[in-house]
């Protein structure tokens, strides 16, 4: 074990991942540090899921080294990977809900495999989470069809922290959402990171995300992560797609917004 506050939370080191011929990631490192909100950028398809799915033990990579609170994910046993697992919460792209479970059924589903509850702590407990990303008590009982996007997302949320994580990883939360709701979004991730000190490892396209919540970015290109700093520091970065990125007119936009907040 190693896993101490100055270490990186997440060390990723020389990560190599190919899907037959089409390499997504050649010799990819990433140091993520415990307490921060970083944002993984890059252009459609350069991995940023793939690398996520990799750091979570999802897919398997081809060569290279993840450690999380300093264990090796791919080396572990499935009772160690189980153990870690219970030290972090995801939120896919869609939500990834339970169609057929009610909004709090489906908080409780990682209670259920993870926790050995009695059910009415369980319920209340799963109601908690719920409330705390902002989900009205009516809500609890509803079917994910019968909600709003934005309201998907923040059950995926309040499903991502049933089990009190250290991180948690978020594929492009505010995707799909207008920007009132994106930005009220962006809000509730600070103040949950805030609050209960959660390393956030948000995927995203949204600039404005960016710009209002995030400590650090990382932006993958040409197949590894080509930079990585705060927003100050990716402005300087000299590099085509880093310069278009972040000085293009949706950056600019951006900037804008963050003013008005
Ligand atoms: N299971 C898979 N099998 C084969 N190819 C895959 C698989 N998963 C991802 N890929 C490919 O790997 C590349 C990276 O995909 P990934 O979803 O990580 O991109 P991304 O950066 O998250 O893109 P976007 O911003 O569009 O969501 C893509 O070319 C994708 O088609």
């Amino acid at each position: 074990m190693n896993d101490t506050a100055t270490d990186p939370i997440i060390k990723v080191r020389g990560l190599v991942k190919s899907f037959g011929t089409h390499i997504v990631h050649d010799g990819l490192d990433l140091d993520v540090r415990r307490g921060e909100i970083i944002g993984i950028v890059g252009g459609s398809g350069t991995g940023k899921s793939v690398l996520l799915q990799q750091i979570v033990g999802l897919l398997k990579p081809d060569a290279g080294q993840i450690e999380v609170f300093g264990e090796n994910v791919r080396d572990s046993s499935p009772e160690e990977y189980r153990d870690l697992r219970r030290r972090w919460g995801v939120m896919f792209q869609d939500g990834a809900l339970f169609s057929s479970l009610t909004v709090r059924q489906n908080v409780e589903a990682p209670m259920r495999e993870q926790l050995d509850l009695p059910d009415d702590l369980r319920k209340t407990l799963a109601g908690i989470k719920v409330r705390m990303v902002g989900l009205t008590d009516v809500a609890q009982t509803k079917f994910p069809s019968e909600l709003s996007g934005g309201m998907r997302k923040r059950a995926g949320f309040a499903r991502a922290i049933a089990l009190d994580p250290e991180i948690v990883f978020l594929d492009e939360p505010t995707a799909g959402l207008d920007p009132i709701g994106a930005a009220a979004f962006d809000t509730l991730i600070g103040q949950l990171q805030a609050t209960l000190g959660l390393t956030v490892f948000l995927v995203t396209h949204d600039l404005d995300s960016l710009h209002a919540i995030c400590d650090r970015i990382a932006v993958l290109a040409e197949k590894k992560v080509l930079a990585v700093g705060t927003m100050a520091e990716m402005l300087e970065v000299d590099h085509p797609w880093v310069q278009e990125y972040f000085h293009g007119p949706r950056a600019r936009a951006a900037l804008a917004t963050k003013g008005e907040r």
